[in-house]
């Protein structure tokens, strides 16, 4: 059996999992994204061979290909390089700006340092010094940032202007920016928002779109005849479903055909069995991202199902965690966005002329909840229960 599994023989279904860990190793185009491709090229040409500056603003949904194509622009150009010389000159920056911590100070440092090739302090050096650590890197050259999660930056506190002097530099940069949050700019003030460039829309993809998509991971990187056409369509469907998410279909693949590892072909089972994963990773990735007080009032609707005796479960908790409790009122907000958020469902009950309404909250799963709540927070603070 082991033998079996570390050669790879009989019953294999994956014949290259590289194509789901690191597809861009492996396409060499990007289905449905030709013409935002196309588009930008021209304006990294217009950029690098005539001077022409530009800035754009790259929007969609979650797994709508954004990081995948700006990846994807960013190697080429890397290729290209060595095809024309006017390229040679051009260097490249890519930031996830969430990744390096958000602020102002966090990603100018560490553009100031990719773009300079030296090391940058971190600390202790304000932001004027590090724009002019990279005017001075991209001095009698050119520049071509990318700004992943650029919402996370211009959410902080002066990180629009970051942006502005970034745009507004007399440095040859031109920057492409991507965020999954749709009003990103609501955030930036007008004078910033003026010197910036369009934005790129990245539409969420349909069923028969996702379905392309899945035809050519599963061509490059799972055996002919161990999936169907309907398995495909499946899968693509479930994830259309939702807004078009080719991580979701193309991780619901990988993970269908690894079920199905040994078995010699992938089921419509495998791939149920997936989606059930899935939807429980994604579960306790929600709560694991809860603030504090509505991870303890989720704690109490555990306990029972009527909210006023789980807001007096939820204080005792609270005592007992040296916590100031939120009034029943705050905490039956919570409880209700909870319920938004798909975490629990509430019920209410209309108990007649005199009994008014009482709200009720129903949760599945409680078991997974109680052990995603236990993996965080409450024993992280040495609570027992
Ligand atoms: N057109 C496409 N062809 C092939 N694979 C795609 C395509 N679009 C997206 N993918 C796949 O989906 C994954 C997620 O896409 P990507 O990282 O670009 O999402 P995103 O739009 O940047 O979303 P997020 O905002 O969540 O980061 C990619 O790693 C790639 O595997």
């Amino acid at each position: 059996m082991i033998r079996e599994a570390l050669k790879g023989g009989k019953g294999e279904v994956i014949k290259n999992p590289k194509v789901f860990i690191d597809p861009l190793s492996v396409f060499t185009d990007i289905p449905y994204r030709e013409d935002i491709i196309r588009e930008t090229a021209v304006a990294i040409r217009y950029f690098v061979k005539n001077d022409v500056r530009f800035s754009n603003l790259f929007l969609g949904l979650t797994g709508t290909g954004k990081t995948f194509v700006a990846k994807y622009m960013f190697n080429e150009i890397e290729e290209v390089r060595k095809e024309d010389d006017d390229y040679l000159e051009v260097k490249q920056a890519y930031i996830n700006c969430r990744e390096v911590g958000g602020t102002p100070q966090a990603v100018l440092s560490v553009l100031a340092e990719k773009l300079s090739s030296g090391i940058v302090p971190r600390h202790g050096v304000n932001l004027g010094e590090y724009i002019d650590k990279i005017k001075n890197s991209v001095k009698g050259k050119k520049a071509i940032v990318y700004l992943d999660e650029v919402d996370t930056l211009v959410k902080r506190r002066g990180g629009d202007i970051v942006l502005y002097q970034l745009l507004r530099s007399d440095a040859e940069i031109s920057v492409i920016m991507i965020s999954n949050d749709i009003n990103v700019r609501d955030y930036m003030e007008p004078r910033v928002l003026s010197s910036l460039g369009p934005s790129v829309i990245f539409k969420p993809y349909d069923a028969d779109q996702l379905k392309e998509i899945l035809a050519k991971y599963a061509e490059y990187g799972i055996f002919n005849g161990t999936y169907t056409d309907n398995v495909l369509a499946y899968i693509a469907a479930v994830s259309a479903k939702e807004h078009g998410d080719a991580r979701k279909a193309v991780n619901l693949l990988f993970r269908s055909a690894q079920l199905a590892s040994g078995e010699g072909s992938i089921k419509k089972e495998h791939v149920d069995k997936a989606i059930v994963e899935y939807e429980q990773e994604r579960l306790v990735e929600a709560i694991k991202s809860l603030p504090f007080h509505y991870k303890l009032a989720l704690r109490s609707v555990l306990d029972t199902d009527d909210v006023v005796t789980a807001h007096k479960i939820y204080t005792d908790y609270c005592n007992k965690l040296k916590q100031r409790p939120l009034s029943y009122r705050r905490f039956s907000d919570i409880i209700s966005e909870l319920d938004m958020f798909g975490i629990v469902k509430i019920k209410l009950l209309n108990r007649g002329r005199a009994g008014g309404i009482k709200k009720y909250v129903e949760v599945q799963d409680k078991d997974k909840i109680l052990k995603a709540l236990d993996e965080n927070i409450l024993d992280e603070m040495g609570y027992e229960y």
